[in-house]
């Protein structure tokens, strides 16, 4: 019988992001492709007998807000289950970074109880449980990058170019919820039309060509924070744009550029990092965080369940 897992909790990339309406309960609809990233963080799960108890330090969230406990103790009410289980999270995914941090860890959550306490839940079950937690929780338990549509919660599977990115986390936090209710976000962005026969990512690509690609929060969080706004510049001037310009991930704010090659990749973060210690732009953007990952179709998570014997039931 399984005892302990470890799984990873990956990255996602919003390789772009458009607005084009409110719901009437305050959500918003959105159309955004999401990638996930060779980087995350890292879960382990170490089953008990008697409750369910997580080892973090995560500031400003204690432990009952975590996402990975409320997702522990929803399927706990959801199947009755009786079992506890210890979790260890070691975090690399700044908070509030536009990387999904939280709902990777929720989904990571989700699927590794679902197998460690023996559940039997199918994804679509998880895939419902998990949107009750956060809207960006179903593409991270489901494991395939993704057309979003809805408030991001309705997925399809598509196969955008697996490229290298430059990830740069600015010094800032951004409120996802503080942006979404902000009086000048743009909401009225115009729906690309998706045509039935969605094929890869073409039909989404056709639609939305490189130049078009853009993220609706940028405008807004570029003038709210300035370290954000002097971050894109910085990457920006390092991007090349034959491939496209640095754009913010989700309500950011982090921001990325994608490379032909993993080299050039790490070579634009060597020349970001002499960039930022000059005198003359040393100021805020010295707290820089950088990282090179690769942009992937199928979550890390899937693939790691699958090598413990766990393959995720459609
Ligand atoms: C902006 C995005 C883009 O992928 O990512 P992040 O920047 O958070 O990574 C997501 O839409 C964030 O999804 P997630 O972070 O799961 O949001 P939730 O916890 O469900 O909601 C937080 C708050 O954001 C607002 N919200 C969220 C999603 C949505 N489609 N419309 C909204 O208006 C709601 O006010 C909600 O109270
Ligand atoms: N396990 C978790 N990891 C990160 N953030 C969490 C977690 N549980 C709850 N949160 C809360 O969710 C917020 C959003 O976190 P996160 O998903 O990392 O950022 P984003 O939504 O910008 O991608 C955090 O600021 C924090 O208050």
């Amino acid at each position: 019988m399984l005892t302990e897992l470890v799984l990873p909790a990956p990255a996602k990339l919003n390789l772009f992001l458009h607005i084009i309406g409110r719901r009437s309960d305050g959500y918003h609809n959105l159309q955004t492709l999401f990638q996930f990233l060779d980087f995350g963080d890292r879960l382990t799960f170490v089953l008990n007998n008697s409750d369910v108890s997580l080892a973090s330090d995560l500031d400003g969230v204690a432990p009952e807000e975590n996402l990975i406990v409320k997702a522990a103790r929803l399927l706990q009410q959801e199947t009755g289950c009786q079992q506890g289980v210890n979790i260890l999270l070691d975090k690399q995914l700044p908070m509030g970074g536009g990387l999904g941090g939280g709902s990777s860890n929720a989904a990571t959550t989700l699927l590794g109880l679902n197998a460690l306490w023996e559940l039997g839940l199918t994804i679509d079950h998880l895939a419902e449980l998990g949107l009750r937690l956060g809207a960006d929780v179903p593409v991270f338990v489901r494991g395939h990058s993704a057309f979003a549509e809805g408030i991001g919660e309705v997925l399809t599977p598509v196969e955008p170019e697996e490229g290298w990115f430059l990830v740069v986390v600015p010094d800032a936090q951004v409120n996802t919820a503080a942006m979404y209710g902000h009086s000048d976000l743009t909401r009225d962005s115009l729906p690309i039309k998706v045509c039935a026969a969605l094929d890869g990512e073409g039909a989404v690509l056709d639609q939305v060509s490189q130049q078009q690609r853009r993220n609706d929060f940028e405008p807004l969080v570029r003038a709210l924070y300035p370290k954000v706004d002097k971050t894109l510049s910085l990457l920006d001037n390092l991007a090349d744009s034959s491939i496209g310009r640095a754009m913010m991930s989700g309500s950011g704010a982090s921001v990325f550029a994608r490379f032909a090659s993993r080299e050039q990749a790490l070579a634009a973060q060597a020349e970001l990092s002499l960039n930022v210690s000059r005198p003359e732009i040393a100021d805020d953007t010295s707290k820089l965080h950088s990282f090179v990952a690769h942009g992937i179709n199928r979550s890390p998570l899937h693939t790691a369940l699958q090598h413990a014997g766990y393959p995720v039931m459609e």
